[in-house]
């Protein structure tokens, strides 16, 4: 049997006269150098990594700015411009000034408006006056904004200061034989009506149609222009009567001399049946178009083809816009050359249009 004794190596042998403990201590201290050895040279390594990490990644960051600033390549040639004003400025300044002053400048700089340098300038002016002297066209733009001028909206004087009207019919009454100018024949149908006094609106709108018939052709005050008249009044005032009466007043030969237009056929009838009420005993002859019958019956009523000429055979017409302009169109006898009176009765959208091709 063969037995091997193996000792435990416990570093360079010392010299003999060194204890057992000595050299175990010697032996830690060694250990616990190399330790720190380690230590720190592990350190020098993990700075190193940490340092190369920190270029590499700056060197991503520069590459990507380059990248941007190389697409952003024209805006940056624009910005140039406020960099040469604000370059011109700082050029100006004066290095021996207190540093408050500086900053006074500097600040005022920020708000100065980016503008051409003044050798831009003198190129543009040189440009604008070459493109616009020999070509003779007119250089477009330079106008300058004006104030729009404010439109005074006035009302004309018939509107602004009307004169106004008892909407009260029960009381402000006229007695009928107070108005002048009305026949006895027309005083005694209205009596015979039931009719003694005239409501607020007839006694003012009657005298005034009568008085503008008296002096002619309907010609007003001032000589020229026939008197318009605008009555605004609540259902049922006695609008009708009013315009009724003074028409039925005059008649010289049978001529159409009034026309009434009224928007629905309905109307159309009402104002009809008031007017051949009033009519019935007189030569006055009122007609109607509103479709109630055939054109040709209503052309026939209208005129008749007499003696080599053509006669009137209405006096007063009363109508809705369409019929109205169908005979305005179509129909050759129907003519309107003696009008004095146009009533446009509940005025609405195709009655304005009706008195504007009138
Ligand atoms: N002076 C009067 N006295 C008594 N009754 C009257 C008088 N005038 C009109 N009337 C009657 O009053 C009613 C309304 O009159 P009228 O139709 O003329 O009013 P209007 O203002 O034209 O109404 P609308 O706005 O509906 O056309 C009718 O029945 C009419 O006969």
């Amino acid at each position: 049997m063969i037995f091997f004794g193996a000792r435990r190596y416990l570093g360079e042998e010392e010299d003999g006269g060194t204890s057992k403990e000595s050299r175990s201590q010697v032996l830690l201290a060694k250990l616990q150098q190399k330790a720190k050895e380690r230590q720190k040279q592990s350190l020098i390594e993990q700075t190193e990594h940490q340092h190369e990490e920190q270029t590499e990644i700056q060197d991503v960051k520069k590459k990507r700015k380059a990248d941007k600033d190389s697409v952003q390549e024209p805006h940056r040639h624009k910005k140039r411009k406020s960099d040469v004003v604000a370059l011109h400025s700082s050029d100006s300044d004066n290095h021996d000034e207190p540093v408050e002053e500086k900053k006074k400048k500097k600040k005022s700089l920020q708000i100065v408006p980016v503008s051409m340098s003044e050798a831009e300038k003198d190129s543009s002016e040189q440009n604008s006056q070459k493109t616009s002297a020999p070509t003779g066209f007119t250089v477009l733009g330079g106008f300058d904004s004006k104030p729009a001028q404010k439109v005074h909206r006035v009302l004309p004087q018939w509107l602004a200061e009307p004169d106004v009207i008892h909407r009260d019919i029960k009381n402000n009454l006229v007695p009928i034989s107070n108005i002048s100018g009305l026949s006895a024949q027309l005083l005694k149908k209205l009596q015979n009506n039931g009719i003694q006094h005239f409501f607020p609106v007839q006694a003012e709108v009657i005298p005034a149609i009568l008085e503008s018939a008296q002096q002619g052709l309907l010609i007003g005050r001032g000589g020229y222009n026939p008197r318009d008249i605008c009555v605004s009044a609540p259902t049922g005032s006695g609008k009708t009567l009013s315009f009724v009466i003074p028409v039925l007043m005059e008649r010289v030969v049978c001529a159409v001399r009034a026309l009434a237009v009224l928007p629905t056929k309905e109307l159309a009838q009402q104002v009809y049946k008031v007017f051949t009420s009033y009519a019935e005993g007189t030569a006055v002859k009122v007609v109607m178009l509103a479709g109630q019958k055939s054109f040709a019956s209503e052309e026939a009523s209208l005129s008749e083809y007499r003696g080599g000429m053509r006669r009137s055979l209405a006096d007063i017409v009363v109508a809705t816009p369409g019929r109205l302009v169908d005979h305005i169109n179509k129909n050759s006898g129907f003519c309107l050359e003696q009008l004095r009176f146009l009533v446009t009765d509940r005025v609405t959208k195709e009655s304005r249009q009706t008195e504007n091709r009138l």
